[in-house]
């Protein structure tokens, strides 16, 4: 038999509560499923208020010492208990409510951790009104009962809050409302299922407590017990898969929930989101302002919408977002997100919306900024679809999964970074919209510039450069479109106080040689290096960058000052160093090589190299096991506008495993991803 709960009814003198009470035991003393506990109190009998039991002080001593009282407190001078036979009644599976105090909480949970604390809440104005109204206390002892303070619940505390500040049949209402709700308990269970993501909530058919098919449908159900809570998608298993007054959880929601199974969770419909209104005018085409996404995304956020109104809503926006929704945005996302604080005027970041082989501009680009003394605390993520991310690369010279505080410590000491952004600035809406955006191939770059730049505030950043890479292949199809997303990059950016400088830059061909992470790490070297085989493109869109970021140190001023300061830090060896004390500050590691077997793609004629399909490299430099494999990969050995011969080298496949090698051989002998054109027709252009 499950015992009943104990529902300790609390509040300010004046809340509401003995009127509360006196409603509900109107309409629940019959069920036999409630009782209402009868207060001992040495207050006499004819005060007024709740029919307590009256007893002197010496009266109330003795029954004390008895243990007459499951709890007892003193409060106005006066003393209270709640009668110790209440733990049959619950034992008899009967629930029993009783006036409480505040102040004793803590004790009482400590002894029945199912305990429910119902909080009578009332605005403070009124509460005085109410008290002199009611005439039991003189004005001194209203006086004292409101300045009254009491300690916070305790976090494992089930705390149900009801607002008595309408009419007293509003109030009892609601109160009974929220026992009934919470008397709506199932015994917790682990389900040996794992659903990822997804958060299901499997109640049996033939459930005892509730009917299981009231629930199914689109909307969530939230399951809470001792002061935590889950919010779940409904499944139902067949009688006699489940016991049934159980809810059985998949693992990851069950771990989440955090407590141990058989423990009673009250099961209540996930609140209808207050946003639904906002979200159905986005989907109808409409725009949004700030206070509606930040309604919309909490409620997102919170779960409280089925997956299908929000794969509609991002469809919408998707489609369109003006200028102000993008800014609106982007500050809403924005106080989802801690923001780290550097203290320093000046605190770097660039972002690029990538798609581009190689072009590993960061990790020249970081150890540059550190040479010069500017902070750049950056975050990279591993690549998605590509055959390198920038912590794929970084991570064949250093560790890169670095926590906050790792972050903080690297940066103090070598003034930058080029950390993995999976342990940092995690966004759970993020996790939400990707879930649906990337099956659905959403992958709106405006809403993208509200997710980047909310993240670059939350990450410290004060200055942050852009990188707009556009070509057939690249997420930017134009110039003009890159040149559009670089304003709105710059205006949204000005709307979160952040200085950006956003540049469209030539993303129709690889930048650099390397494919691949330890390939791509190499011509990073190579460049800060200033060795002779240095990818000269790769170090132009460095400088380029680099220039933009120096010139923003008031110690430079213009850019012109900022490029040769940046070409002495690269020239000097001094960024060269920087970088070494990033890897040894973030943790270094046995550089990783480029892969030992290798296959060179020749020419098969002679002409002058039109195109490099990045898509096609990449995909081989995959095949060949990048980025798992950090040793695979593509090196370029000739570039777009260079003239080969019939048999000359146009890149060597890197792998270490035979078969890995092989599999790209065969790949790029279907199609190497180059256009050779007619040397006579390109000469003679
Ligand atoms: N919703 C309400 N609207 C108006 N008056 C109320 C309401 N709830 C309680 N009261 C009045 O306020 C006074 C305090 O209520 P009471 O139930 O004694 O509070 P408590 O027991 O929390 O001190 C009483 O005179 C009561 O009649
Ligand atoms: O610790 P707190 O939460 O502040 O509560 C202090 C006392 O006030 C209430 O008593 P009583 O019912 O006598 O006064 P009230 O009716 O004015 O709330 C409540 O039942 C507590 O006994």
């Amino acid at each position: 038999m499950t015992s009943g709960l104990l529902f300790f009814v609390v509040g300010p003198s004046g809340s509401g509560k003995d009127t509360l009470l006196d409603g509900a035991r109107t309409v629940l003393a019959d069920t036999g499923r409630f009782v209402f506990a009868r207060r001992v109190i040495t207050r006499p009998a004819d005060a007024g208020g709740e029919a307590h039991e009256a007893v002197d002080d010496a009266t109330f001593a003795a029954m004390k010492g008895a243990g007459a009282f499951l709890i007892d407190w003193d409060a106005h001078g006066l003393r209270y208990g709640v009668p110790a036979r209440c733990l049959d009644d619950l034992a008899r599976g009967v629930h029993v409510v009783a006036n409480g105090s505040r102040a004793v909480v803590a004790e009482l949970l400590a002894r029945l951790p199912d305990l429910v604390v119902v909080e009578i809440t009332t605005p403070p104005d009124i509460l005085a009104q109410r008290l002199a109204a009611r005439g039991r206390e003189s004005a001194d002892v209203i006086r004292a009962r409101l300045d009254r303070t009491t300690p916070p619940f305790p976090e494992a505390a089930t705390v149900v809050r009801v607002a008595n500040d309408s009419t007293p049949a509003v109030g009892i209402e609601c109160f009974v409302a929220a026992l009934e709700a919470q008397t709506v308990r199932l015994r917790l269970g682990r389900l040996p299922i794992a659903a990822g993501q997804r958060a299901l909530a499997v109640l049996p058919r033939d459930c005892a407590t509730v009917r299981a098919d009231d629930y199914l449908g689109p909307g969530r159900i939230d399951l809470a017990a001792r002061g935590r809570s889950v919010r779940a998608e409904v499944a139902i298993a067949e009688p006699g898969t489940l016991p049934a007054d159980s809810v059985g959880l998949t693992r990851e929601v069950f771990d989440r929930l955090g407590l141990p199974e058989g423990t009673p969770v009250v099961l209540t419909r996930t609140p209808t989101p207050a946003s639904r209104t906002a979200l159905r005018k986005k989907i109808r085409g409409g725009t949004l302002d700030e206070a509606e996404y930040a309604r919309v995304v909490g409620d997102i956020v919170e779960g409280r919408y089925p997956d299908s109104e929000v794969a509609g809503f991002l469809v919408a926006a998707d489609r369109g977002l003006d200028d102000d929704e993008v800014l609106a945005l982007a500050k809403v996302r924005a106080r989802f997100a801690s923001r780290i604080a550097w203290g320093e005027p000046i605190v770097a970041d660039k972002h690029s919306m990538g798609g581009i082989p190689g072009s590993r501009v960061t990790m020249v680009l970081v150890p540059i900024v550190a040479a010069h003394g500017l902070a750049i605390p950056k975050t990279s993520s591993r690549a998605i679809t590509s055959a390198a991310g920038t912590a794929d690369a970084m991570e064949t010279l250093a560790r890169v999964d670095l926590d906050a505080d790792d972050v903080r410590r690297v940066v103090e000491q070598a003034r930058g970074c080029v950390a993995w952004n999976g342990r940092l600035n995690h966004s759970t809406l993020d996790d939400v919209m990707n879930a649906i955006t990337r099956p659905l191939g959403l992958e709106s770059t405006r809403w993208s510039v509200a997710s980047i730049l909310s993240k670059k505030l939350a990450a410290g950043a004060t200055h942050v450069v852009v990188d707009l890479p556009y070509g057939p292949r690249a997420r930017i199809k134009s110039l003009v479109e890159a040149t559009t997303l670089a304003r709105l990059f710059e205006r949204v950016g000005a709307g979160l106080g952040l200085a950006v400088e956003a540049v469209p830059t030539d993303g129709t061909a690889p930048i650099g040689r390397g494919i691949g992470p330890a390939l791509e790490a190499r011509d990073v070297i190579w460049v800060l290096e200033n060795n002779p085989e240095a990818p000269a493109d790769l170090r132009d869109k460095v400088l380029h960058f680099a220039s933009r970021i120096l010139a923003w140190d008031p110690a430079l001023g213009d850019r012109d000052a900022a490029r040769r300061r940046a070409e002495d830090l690269l020239g000097s060896g001094a960024a060269r160093a920087a970088l070494d004390r990033i890897i040894q500050a973030q943790g270094a590691r046995e550089p990783v090589r480029p892969g030992r077997l290798t296959h060179t793609v020749v020419a098969s004629r002679a002409g002058v190299v039109a195109d490099i399909d990045g898509f096609a490299v990449a995909g081989i430099a995959r095949v060949a096991g990048a980025p798992l494999d950090k040793s695979a990969g593509i090196d370029l050995r000739a570039g777009v506008g260079d003239a080969v011969g019939r048999g000359d080298p146009l890149f060597v496949i890197h792998a270490s495993a035979a078969s890995d090698l092989e599999a790209a051989a065969r790949l790029a002998a279907d199609f190497s991803g180059f256009t050779i054109g007619e040397t006579t027709a390109l000469s003679a252009g």
